[in-house]
């Protein structure tokens, strides 16, 4: 590259894929991550067996390409579908090309502020950080250099990781700090499903003992009344955090399940939140202990670097959500991260498969629960679209 010169952005296009990868809910028949999980669909009983029967895996995966104009490409992954892709190639892709990729800050400050009128959360910070990441992705291809070189450095040789599936034992026994299980019954079910709920704590307590980390997972299934029930009635068998108890919208709920919640047990939120603003509600209104944004959902990189600065500034945790590498470039650059979510994708949560498979080539996963640093050392965030995966371009400008 002459000096001085730097490529612009030729392209951005936008695809769709269907079956796994970024929309991880989009699993086939007798999945763990589909059996009977709570959530608020579920006070309608025909909608509580199965989250696909609420259509949880009707967007599918969005794929946002960005070609500069040496031909070199970036990529990202993330959930959104057509939807999505209509956003990106109709409105966002005019705010990139023909621009210089390193100007991520102005480029997303241009995609929020062009859309805010109908976006603000949601789908539309969904296709923002789809692009978001597709360019992050770039820039370390052109540079040559991992995003987390571009991010300021890893402060730690390896990560360590907590799995979320149904079968924290054998988490355990794969060498994972802690195993999150989903919740299965709301409080559409009663006192019954209560009791049932805590049987499954206990029973999971005396498989993996004292030590382990166990979380629940309760999906925004919850009022605060019952998250508060569960958390002192799991306080007894040692649940280090409550997740996601309450709808995202409701700050004052959390504030208060703070308040409520056993001394010693972590509230924890935020993968439905997005954006500074979003987070910035949580810590300044003390909704929780640990913050959980999803990269691909809360605006991409270029957003979660001033939500985890926020977040460090407050003295409280960044754990992401999920997303795979997009999220371990980030987690490894990061104190206030020490440690990641692995979501078990195996039909039974009895192995370790890639999270987004079969999307990505080259997906590094955790062995013994731990990944190096040096697994992340590649340009850009160092995995390939898996091209015999169909891709489906539904909208072009
Ligand atoms: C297991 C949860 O219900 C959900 O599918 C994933 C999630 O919320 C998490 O990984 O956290
Ligand atoms: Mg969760």
């Amino acid at each position: 590259m002459p000096r001085g010169w730097f490529p612009k952005i030729k392209q951005v296009r936008a695809f769709v894929v269907r079956g796994g990868g970024a929309d991880y809910h989009d699993q086939g028949e007798g999945h763990w991550i589909d059996d009977h999980i709570a959530t608020p669909m579920a006070r309608y009983p025909e909608y509580r067996r199965s989250r696909q029967s609420f259509g949880i895996n009707v967007l599918g995966t969005l794929v946002v390409e960005i070609e500069a104009d040496d031909g070199t490409m970036g990529f990202a992954v993330t959930t959104g579908g057509e939807p999505a892709a209509f956003i990106v190639e109709k409105h966002l892709a005019r705010f990139l090309e023909g621009r210089d990729p390193r100007e991520t800050e102005k480029i997303w400050d241009q995609m929020y502020f062009s859309t805010q009128y109908y976006g603000r959360k949601g789908l539309v910070v969904n296709a923002i950080s789809g692009v978001d990441l597709a360019l992050w992705d770039l820039l370390g291809r052109l540079r040559q250099e991992p995003v987390h070189h571009l991010l300021g450095g890893a402060v730690r040789d390896e990560l360590q990781f907590y799995a979320t599936g149904a079968r924290p034992d054998l988490a355990k026994q794969m060498g994972f700090i802690g195993g999150k299980m989903p919740l299965h019954h709301g409080p559409a079910e009663g006192i019954e499903g209560l009791h049932k709920n805590i049987a499954e704590l206990a029973e999971m307590r005396s498989r993996v003992g004292a030590d382990f980390w166990l979380m629940l997972d309760c999906w925004m299934a919850l009022d605060l009344d019952y998250a508060t029930r569960l958390a002192h009635a799991a306080h007894e068998h040692g649940l280090k955090w409550i997740e996601e108890a309450l709808s995202p919208d409701d700050y004052w709920g959390y504030a208060a399940l703070k308040q409520a919640a056993p001394k010693g047990m972590l509230v924890t939120t935020g993968e439905h939140e997005a954006t500074r603003w979003g987070f910035r509600m949580l810590l300044d209104m003390e909704c929780c202990d640990i913050i959980q944004p999803d990269v691909g959902w809360c605006g991409g990189v270029t957003e979660l670097i001033k939500i985890a600065n926020y977040a460090d500034a407050k003295g409280a945790l960044m754990i992401p959500h999920g997303s795979s590498v997009y999220s371990y470039h980030f987690v490894v650059t990061r104190h206030n991260s020490p440690f990641a979510e692995f979501l078990m994708m195996a039909p039974k949560a009895d192995q370790v498969v890639p999270m987004f498979h079969p999307q990505l080539i080259g997906e590094p996963v955790p062995e013994n629960g731990r990944l190096k640093a040096s697994a992340l050392d590649k340009p850009g965030f160092g995995v390939e679209l898996n091209r015999d995966v169909p891709l489906a371009r539904p909208y072009t400008h």
